[in-house]
């Protein structure tokens, strides 16, 4: 690769004449736009001759140089030449070879290459290009012939960043303030990340574009600092490497009993949770019961207002249409955006198309903290076939390794998994810890486990709430600010609270049966105390 002083590439503005709103000048947006924080400017107006492309570009140039911000053309070598050395050229994989590029350019350009497979990733590393565009990430209108088999997802583009082996990156293709966190984050490897995000629409169709250039540097300074001050080499969902030696499980569960006591003492947070109408109304009691507070909502035009004050959220796809499947990407954006806890209970995704792809588009566009599901469902992502689901229960099979599943799927996913069952496995994609409470009538009532995914989002609202103000270790990885121990006891909370109050619940005298112990569990969920979680939990190291 050639050398160069390596630019900014953080924030990456693409041109596009055409988005422009009505009434908006080129130029002033250009300005606004580097004012608000734009590191990078590819100058890419498709419907320009080269006379016209060569004058946008020279007045471009201009204003550019004053914020001291370098500029590449698109696709076109003759302009780019045309052009003061310090202009670059990006090109795409059918334009021009890039080697045949980087000669005509000389030594001294700025030359980026479009990248979509990890085929072409390996071979952009040594091609002589300086950076790779790497998507499209998700679906856009700004580029013709963006199929839906074209975009990515940010689960492939990792795969993507993965093969460029630390060689720069910037993602691109329906990047915006809602979907930025996690693309960069769902994109980012345990060792390598994108260096930033290349965006049109999201600047160039804003009225205000210094305002929409400003969100978007903010998202990504965040995202950058975060990864600079992670430990590495690390391996697991939150980044920490060896130094998980060191945990013990009784440290997690007296951990999770302060939180307990936090609830109590504090003000509580709001838990906002799009579940199915089954199992609603226990939901919203068991986080009362839990001293957090329910609120239901599915609604998408208040999804932003209320990520502003939620502490966690719950996306349960248990009985979803169309307007929770719009709630759900609106919730977990605004989730992911103000750094809150999410957790996915993908309530029988293996049985059928409609749920996979409903999972499959919450995952692509929210960075999920925790997913919890038993062996059939969490089979089903992982792609096992060895359980079967019936309906929304679990099914048929036995599955021959748990801990191997949490584990993979926790790495794969980068975020904390729990298998449900009689024991319950718990990973970040390191340690597994298991926990064996619990009481068969739990699976004699409706809802118990979309009411267990409530009681595990209140835990991890409860863990940010304990980390606000101190430094979070390994946070590179996660976009929730949270130490990844406290997340591993934050979800033990919920755990421990459902599985010990369904054991102390039916052990009551009154209890005769599944409606009597509803009541029952309610009481002692209210009931239940730090000293309770240490005394009955069954919890291992694995
Ligand atoms: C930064 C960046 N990445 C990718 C592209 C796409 O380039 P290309 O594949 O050549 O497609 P067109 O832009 O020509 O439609 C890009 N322009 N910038
Ligand atoms: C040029 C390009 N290359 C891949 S996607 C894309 C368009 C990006 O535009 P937007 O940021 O509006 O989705």
């Amino acid at each position: 690769m050639t050398k160069l002083n390596a630019p900014d590439y953080s924030l990456y503005l693409v041109t596009s004449r055409e988005l422009l709103p009505p009434g908006v000048d080129f130029y002033d947006s250009l300005r606004a736009s580097l004012k608000g924080g734009v590191t990078l400017v590819q100058i890419r107006e498709k419907h320009a001759d080269n006379g016209e492309l060569l004058e946008i570009a020279e007045k471009s140039l201009k204003i550019c140089d004053e914020f001291n911000v370098p500029m590449l053309i698109n696709d076109n070598l003759a302009v780019a030449l045309a052009l003061p050395e310090r202009v670059g050229l990006h090109i795409g994989q059918e334009d021009f070879p890039v080697a045949k590029a980087r000669a005509l350019l000389g030594p001294k350009r700025l030359l980026g290459i479009s990248v979509h497979t990890v085929e072409q990733a390996a071979a952009a590393r040594t091609s002589g290009a300086n950076y790779a565009g790497v998507g499209a990430v998700y679906g856009t209108l700004s580029k013709a012939n963006v199929t839906e088999d074209k975009v990515l997802g940010p689960r492939r583009t990792a795969h993507v960043i993965e093969a460029l082996q630390g060689f720069p990156s910037v993602l691109i293709g329906g990047i915006n303030q809602r979907t930025a966190a996690r693309a960069l984050f769902g994109a980012a490897g345990p060792e390598h990340a994108p260096a930033g995000i290349a965006v049109i629409s999201a600047i160039v169709a804003r009225q205000d574009a210094q305002e929409a250039a400003r969100e978007l540097k903010s998202m990504v300074n965040a995202f950058l600092s975060a990864r600079s001050s992670a430990q590495k080499p690390i391996a697991s969902a939150f980044g920490l490497g060896a130094s998980r030696s060191q945990l013990k499980v009784e440290s997690l569960v007296s951990r999770s009993g302060e939180f307990l006591r936090a609830l109590r003492e504090g003000s509580p947070p709001l838990i906002q949770t799009l579940t199915s109408h089954v199992s609603s109304t226990l939901s919203a009691n068991v986080t009362l019961a839990l001293s957090a507070s329910p609120i239901m909502s599915h609604q998408d035009a208040e999804a932003d207002d209320l990520g502003n004050v939620t502490g966690a959220v719950v996306l349960n796809i248990g009985t979803i249409g169309e307007e929770a499947r719009r709630g759900m990407r609106a919730v977990g954006s605004a989730a992911n955006r103000g750094g809150k806890p999410v957790v996915l209970d993908p309530v029988g995704v293996g049985a059928s198309a409609f749920r996979r792809q409903a999972v499959n588009e919450i995952m692509d566009h929210t960075q999920i903290t925790l997913l919890k599901g038993n062996a059939a469902e969490l089979g089903a992502i992982a792609g096992l076939t060895e359980v079967q689901s019936r309906g929304v229960d679990s099914g048929s099979g036995t599955l021959r390794d748990a801990r191997g599943l949490v584990l993979s799927l926790a790495r794969r996913e980068r975020c904390l998994v729990l298998l449900t069952g009689k024991t319950d496995y718990l990973s970040d994609g390191e340690v597994v810890i298991t926990c064996s409470n619990g009481h068969a009538l739990l699976g004699a009532i409706t809802g118990s486990g979309c009411a267990l995914g409530v009681a595990v989002a209140t835990g991890l609202a409860a863990a940010c709430l304990a980390s606000q103000g101190s430094e979070v270790k390994g946070a590179g990885s996660s976009i929730v600010k949270a130490q990844p121990d406290d997340l591993l006891a934050g979800a033990l909370f919920g755990i421990l609270s459902m599985t010990i109050a369904s054991e102390l619940a039916a052990a009551r005298p009154e209890v005769r049966g599944p409606g009597t112990f509803i009541a029952a569990l309610l009481d002692e969920l209210s009931l239940m105390t730090p000293e309770t979680f240490a005394q009955r939990a069954k919890v291992a190291l694995e």
